[in-house]
């Protein structure tokens, strides 16, 4: 058949079409800025990076002042879109700065728990403040919040050659600890050391800790902005696409699964478990489970299951076993929480930030298997091999994904700042960076949709019970 010939298909069977669709009105979720008396240098600074000696920005490089994005990426137009449709400001350099760099002064801080990535964060904000924006004082701040009032050593001047490793290595440099939150003590520390820019990098204890101090900022009527940075391993914030460090966590709770896996095929009736992180969301336990393509159970804390019975997973492991001589399951440390028999005092236990103490998932499933076996099937042979690479997977430094995304926070992060933006949260949406209210961020939660694609593939994946008791 000739390829050039012209198409002898009717046109209006083949042919796209247009069809005008109204959509509802757009609403701009903005972001709070420094008042302009105290944050304009009159007249504004022209963007210091236009006289950058070795990069020339083209006429795009810098964000238009009406650039923003859309929360909802896709719309059913059979049903109504969501009304009004919100948009978000646009994160990336502006052309005109609200902020003078030579009077900036700027602390960073790290809160709660390790993430893969952390130190990469801190790295890009010093050179990024540094190198892009010429700021000169940039400090790193101990031991998160309680470091804003502890002594000088709690206040390390940083700066690129002091953090050019930084990206390389897993934790904090700076350290991090929870708790701590004393408001007023906070506030006086970051006035009394005369700071201009707060960069809070946390979970969503932090972000809420971030709102407090901005509040307090506009009590006080001080001319001082504060983003914070989202980092959860858990990926359990909300609105952003994902945090930082989430897919380098995944990768190596799919090195634990792999292990389990080989332990459990290598023994007779044996069952690999694995624990991994997911305090109230199971996207870890999840995501590895999708890439493993190993795993039988997948038990997160948005679904409730139960140990025995028709139906339950004890005999859902006994059956595969059966089938295949091995059997593999996967629980997030949140997931059965409500099925652990606790006392009244570990009912009330809380870290220092006030989080609640979860017990101990894995060992429990462990030996309520080994009892439910011994008492069912008591001639036949079991082995449970049970990992727990809890700290490992968060421990480490980022992947490579997750260095350029670390990366992009926080060049965005200092690019709003620059712009006199304050109270927000950089992130991606649908992929494009964007500001977002701190305090939607520090309330925006990020479940499992047990109703969506993913889990519905895990399911398939797996075949395991829906837990739905008859
Ligand atoms: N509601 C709140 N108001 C003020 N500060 C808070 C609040 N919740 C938590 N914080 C403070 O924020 C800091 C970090 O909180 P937390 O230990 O819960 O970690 P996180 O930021 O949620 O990170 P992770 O993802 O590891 O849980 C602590 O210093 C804590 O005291
Ligand atoms: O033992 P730590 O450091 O308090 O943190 C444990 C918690 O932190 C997280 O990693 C979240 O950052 C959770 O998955 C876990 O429950
Ligand atoms: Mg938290």
């Amino acid at each position: 058949m000739d390829p050039t010939a012209p198409s002898s298909v009717a046109a209006d069977a083949t042919a796209p079409t247009n069809t005008t669709v109204t959509l509802p009105p757009l609403t701009l979720r903005d972001v709070p800025r420094l008042p302009p008396a105290l944050a304009s240098p009159a007249p504004a600074v022209a963007n210091p990076i236009s006289r950058h000696p070795y990069y020339h920005p083209p006429s795009t490089f810098y964000i238009s002042p009406g650039d923003v994005s859309l929360r909802h990426a896709f719309f059913d137009l059979a049903s109504a879109a969501p009304s009004p449709l919100v948009a978000y400001r646009r994160a990336g350099p502006r052309g005109d700065l609200a902020v003078d760099p030579a009077r900036a002064r700027a602390a960073l801080v790290t809160c709660g728990g390790l993430c893969p990535g952390l130190n990469t964060v801190l790295r890009e904000l010093v050179v990024g403040l540094q190198e892009l924006y010429g700021v000169r004082d940039v400090f790193g701040v101990a031991a998160g919040y309680r470091g804003f009032y502890g002594g000088d050593d709690d206040h390390v001047r940083l700066d690129p050659a002091a953090v050019d490793d930084w990206h390389k290595k897993g934790g904090t440099v700076l350290k991090t600890t929870r708790g701590g939150f004393d408001l007023a003590k906070i506030v006086d520390g970051i006035v009394a050391r005369g700071y201009t820019q707060i960069y809070a990098i946390g979970g969503d204890g932090t972000m809420r800790g971030a709102v407090a101090i901005f509040e307090e900022f506009k009590r006080r009527g001080l001319n001082i902005s504060i983003t914070g940075i989202p980092k959860t391993v858990d990926n359990d914030i909300g609105i952003i696409d994902r945090s930082f460090g989430f897919q380098t966590a995944v990768e190596i709770a799919q090195q634990a699964i792999d292990a389990a896996h080989v332990e459990a095929v290598s023994a007779v009736n044996g069952i690999g478990l694995v624990k991994l992180m997911g305090r109230s969301t199971g996207h870890i336990a999840l995501h590895a489970t999708l890439s493993s393509r190993d795993v039988d159970c997948c038990l997160i804390p948005e679904i409730h299951f139960y140990l025995e019975g028709k139906g339950g997973l004890f005999e859902f492991l006994y059956e595969r076993i059966k089938k295949k001589g091995h059997a593999v399951a996967v629980v997030a440390e949140g997931a059965g929480q409500e099925l652990i028999p606790r006392t009244d005092d570990q009912k009330r236990e809380q870290d220092e930030s006030g989080n609640i103490v979860f017990l101990d998932v894995g060992p429990w499933l462990k030996s309520e298997l080994g009892r439910w076996w011994k008492r069912e099937h008591p001639d036949e042979l079991l082995t449970v091999k049970y990992i727990d690479p809890t700290y490992m997977i968060r421990a480490v430094p980022a992947n490579a994904t997750d260095n350029l995304y670390c990366t992009l926070l926080a060049h965005s992060a200092i690019h709003g700042v620059m712009a006199g933006f304050t109270g927000f949260v950089p992130g991606p949406i649908n992929g494009t960076y964007s500001y977002i209210p701190l305090e939607d961020v520090a309330v925006a939660k990020n479940p499992v949709d047990v109703n969506d694609h993913k889990w519905a593939w895990v399911r398939s994946v797996t075949n395991q019970p829906d837990f739905l008791k008859f």
